[in-house]
């Protein structure tokens, strides 16, 4: 099969390839249709799936898989959360969602204040890329997870249910 994969960024790409070992996968870079920091659970799904029915819709595409990344408040504390969704020729949509961690009262006073967590990770870690490597998951479990595992989750959760229908 031939997967379009709706960005750019090497952590979902990889993560894309590791789970369809055995097919194409392209990347696209497509419009999320959302803000560039999602700030609830809606909005970070909505992402997801406005990146893979963009993919699916290119015309050479079997599936096309999109996958974001946001923050979502619960009380007074600011989770780190990620969507994945994945959209076939028949305009079926699988969805999935990963793991949820809550980042510390620092990061969520800055995004309050309109900062994407990717800049804001960038100056807390004192390292560039964050949002390509390690993420702020990989920063906040000692290096015990990073942003391409905790997508590789993600994408084998739309994988099994779109194969349970389909195979
Ligand atoms: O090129 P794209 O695919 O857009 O990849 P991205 O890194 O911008 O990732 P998302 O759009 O999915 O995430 C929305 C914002 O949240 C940031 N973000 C999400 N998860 C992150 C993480 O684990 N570590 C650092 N930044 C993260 C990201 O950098 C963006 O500013
Ligand atoms: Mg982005």
């Amino acid at each position: 099969m031939k997967i379009y994969v709706g960005s750019l960024n090497p952590s979902k790409l990889t993560a894309v390839t590791d789970v369809f070992e055995n097919d194409t996968v392209v990347e696209m870079d497509v419009d999320s249709k959302v803000s560039s920091q999602p700030f609830s659970d809606e909005e970070t799904l909505e992402g997801a799936i406005h990146r893979a029915r963009e993919c699916a819709m290119t015309a050479k595409a079997d599936l096309g898989i999109g996958l974001e990344g946001g923050v979502m408040e619960i009380g007074d504390d600011l989770y780190l959360c990620n969507w994945g969704a994945l959209v076939d020729q028949q305009e079926n949509i699988y969805t999935a969602a990963g793991a949820r961690i809550p980042l510390p009262d620092e990061i969520h006073e800055q995004m309050s204040k309109g900062l994407e967590l990717g800049e804001v990770m960038e100056k807390y870690a004192q390292k560039s890329d964050v949002r390509k490597k390690e993420g702020a998951v990989g920063i906040f479990t000692n290096g015990q997870m990073n942003r391409d595992k905790m997508f590789r989750h993600i994408v084998t959760l739309l994988k099994g249910q779109w194969e349970y229908d389909n195979l």
